[in-house]
C-alpha cells in the first residue's frame, strides 16, 4: 500500500503568513518515516512545495475574493497532480497550506473516485460564496466552488467543474458557522453534527451516524479533509482561525481510527498548521505538528493496542 505525500507551501487562501511553512514542519517532525514505520511505501512528490511561481503579476479582488487567480492557479496544479496519484491507487495525503486548496484535492480525487463521500472536519463550513463571504478569504469557500454554488461560475475557476453534491458531504466539528452558509448548510439539506451533537451523541455515534449518512452501504471510498482548528486550541493552537470548544485529542483522533477502519480512505488532507502562530512558544508550535502527525498516523492504521 503506498501513500503519496503531497506538501503544498501554500497561504494564499488566508492572510495569516506561516500557514505555507506547515507541510516543513510536519516533515521535520518525521512524518515521512514514521509512516514507513507503519509499513506503507511512502513516496514524497514535491512538485506542489512551493507554486510561488504560480503567482500572478496583478490579482485583484473579484468582488470581495482575495488572490483569486493565485488561488486557482494553485489549486489547478494541485488537482492534476492529486488525480495521478488517485488514479494509480494511492492513498493521497496533502499536507497544507490553508484549506482553500481542498478546491484541488477534492477536484483531483473526484475524478478519480467519482463516487466519493467527503468527511469535513473543522470548525468551519468552508461554504462561503463568491456572494455570501464577508472576508474574502477563499479558504472560506472551497466547498462551495466544489459544489458549484451560485457565483462560483467565475471564469477564473472554469478549470473547476462542481464534482460534489450535497449528499456526498458531512461535517464534525462546526462551531464557528456565518449566517450565510447556514442559510445554504439549510437549504442543501447538508449534514452537519456541530460540537452541540458531539457533546449529545459522543462521537462514536456521531462518526457512525456520519458515515451512515454519505456512506451506508461502505461501499464508496472516503475523502477525510481536515482543518487542524476543528480540534480545540488547547490541543492544536499554532493555527489561523482557533474556535474555543472544539474536538479534544481522542476525539479527533477516534475519527481518523475509525476511518482507517472501514479501509475505505483514497485521500486525507491536513490543513491549517501555520506555524508562525505558535506566538512564540516552541511547545505550543511542537504540539500541534505532533497532533498533525499523529492524526495522520491514527487515520494510516496506528493503533493505540
Ligand atoms: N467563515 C470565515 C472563516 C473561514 C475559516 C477557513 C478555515 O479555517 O476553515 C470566512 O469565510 O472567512
Ligand atoms: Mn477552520
Ligand atoms: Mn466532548
Ligand atoms: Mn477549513
Amino acid at each position: 500500500k503506498t501513500v503519496s505525500i503531497l506538501g503544498v507551501a501554500f497561504s494564499g487562501g488566508q492572510a495569516k503568513g506561516g500557514v505555507e511553512n506547515g507541510p516543513q514542519t510536519l516533515a521535520e517532525f518525521g512524518l515521512h518515516q514514521q509512516l514507513r514505520d507503519l509499513d506503507w511505501n511512502v513516496t514524497v512528490d514535491a512538485r506542489c512545495q512551493d507554486l510561488t511561481h504560480l503567482q500572478p503579476e496583478s490579482d485583484p479582488d473579484i468582488g470581495k475574493l482575495k488572490k483569486p487567480r493565485y488561488v486557482s492557479a494553485v489549486c489547478e496544479y494541485l488537482a492534476n497532480v492529486v488525480e495521478e496519484h488517485a488514479k494509480r491507487g494511492e492513498l493521497v495525503l496533502t499536507i497544507g497550506g490553508d484549506h482553500s486548496l481542498a478546491m484541488g484535492t477534492l477536484g483531483g480525487t473526484t475524478r478519480a473516485h467519482p463516487d466519493l463521500c467527503v468527511i469535513w472536519v473543522d470548525a468551519h463550513a468552508d461554504i462561503n460564496t463568491p456572494l455570501t463571504t464577508d472576508s474574502g478569504n477563499l479558504h472560506g469557500c472551497p466547498l462551495a466552488f466544489l459544489l458549484g454554488l451560485e457565483g462560483t461560475d467565475l471564469p477564473e475557476f472554469s478549470w473547476l467543474s462542481p464534482c460534489l453534491t450535497p449528499d456526498r458531504l458531512v461535517y464534525i466539528g462546526l462551531r464557528d458557522v456565518d449566517q450565510g452558509e447556514k442559510r445554504i448548510l439549510k437549504q442543501l439539506g447538508i449534514k452537519a453534527f456541530s460540537m452541540t451533537e458531539v457533546d449529545r451523541y459522543g462521537i462514536g455515534q456521531v462518526v457512525e451516524m456520519a458515515l451512515d449518512h454519505v456512506n451506508p452501504n461502505r461501499d464508496r471510498p472516503i475523502h477525510l479533509s481536515y482543518d487542524v482548528d476543528g480540534l480545540d486550541p488547547s490541543v492544536a493552537p499554532a493555527t489561523g482561525t482557533p474556535v474555543r470548544g472544539g474536538l479534544t485529542f481522542r476525539e479527533g483522533h477516534y475519527i481518523c481510527e475509525r476511518l482507517h477502519e472501514t479501509g475505505l480512505l483514497c485521500a486525507m488532507d491536513v490543513m491549517e498548521v501555520n506555524p508562525a502562530l505558535a506566538h512564540g512558544d516552541i511547545h505550543q508550535l511542537t504540539q500541534t505538528v505532533a497532533v498533525g502527525c499523529s492524526l495522520v498516523r491514527s487515520a494510516l492504521g496506528e493503533t493505540l493496542l
